[in-house]
């Protein structure tokens, strides 16, 4: 992807927004097959906040993720973490991606998708050490999976699978988490299991942006929204930004507002 430098005629002001920012867009486009899948799209994650992405189905919130990693080329736009260019940054940067998307047939054990989490500290070739285990462990306790690190992925259930990647970023021990549609069928004690670990994580001062179907738990879950339907269509505190008329303009047609807490 092109990956460039914040240049000398960047704004002060946007280039202070940049360096603070842990994940800043500016005028990303992706296209699959000459349609664009994302459009003009500039997004600047707040530090130590929890941010939920929504939009409806098609709307490109997985995509934008996947462009900002590299995971999918853009046609045009440059990323930035902490102001500097992504790939300087990638080993403070830990994505979950949608579970659906894994191939859960690949015969490996728990334990080995939580111990990858650590392959920058382990190296190519480096020796798995008992230092390496426990921390696979102990990340595998804080989502309550630490019975299973023997268990072939494949005998697991989506909520297990999906706790399972959450433990992997947690070994990663990264300052940004992304996390694309981490509830996504998922049971109400898992649900709540993940959001407690996003939670501490915020306490810690890390920063979480999490792709999010559910608008009745935005406004519980998160502190800042953006709100995506190919082009940006609002970003800003949930107070602020999660209103009626934004989700109108994103989703079309009329939503039960009464049941999602939006404002405004
Ligand atoms: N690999 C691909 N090849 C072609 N088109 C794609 C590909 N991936 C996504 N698209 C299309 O790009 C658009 C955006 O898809 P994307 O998955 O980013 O949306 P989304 O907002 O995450 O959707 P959902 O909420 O349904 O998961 C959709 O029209 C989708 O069909």
């Amino acid at each position: 992807m092109s990956m460039k430098l914040v240049t000398p005629e960047t704004p002060q002001t946007d280039r202070e927004a940049l360096a603070a920012s842990p994940l800043a867009i500016r005028g990303l486009t992706v296209s699959y097959a000459e349609k664009p899948a994302v459009f003009s799209v500039d997004a600047t994650f707040q530090p130590g906040k929890m941010t939920a992405i929504v939009g409806p189905n098609g709307a490109g919130k997985s995509t934008m993720l996947k462009a900002a990693l590299g995971i999918v080329t853009p046609l045009s736009g440059r990323v930035t973490a902490w102001g500097n260019p992504l790939d300087t940054m990638r080993a403070r940067i830990a994505y979950v991606p949608q579970r659906a998307s894994v191939d859960w047939d690949f015969p490996t054990r728990v334990l080995d998708v939580v111990l990858m989490g650590q392959y920058r500290q382990l190296g190519l070739l480096g020796r798995v050490k008992t230092r390496h285990i426990q921390t696979a462990i102990n990340c595998l306790e804080r989502v309550g999976m630490d019975g299973f690190a023997d268990r072939q992925i494949g005998q697991l259930s989506g909520g297990q699978q999906q706790r399972v990647f959450l433990a992997r970023a947690l070994a990663q021990d990264a300052d940004l988490y992304l996390l694309d549609e981490p509830f996504a069928g998922v049971d109400a004690a898992t649900e709540t299991a993940i959001i407690s670990v996003l939670k501490s994580l915020r306490e810690q001062g890390r920063t979480v942006v999490a792709v999010h179907h559910d608008l009745s738990t935005v406004a519980d879950y998160f502190d800042w929204v953006f709100v995506i339907n190919t082009s940006k269509v609002a970003e800003g505190p949930v107070a602020e930004a999660f209103t009626q008329a934004n989700l109108q303009e994103a989703y079309g047609g009329r939503l039960a507002t009464a049941q999602i807490g939006v404002t405004g």
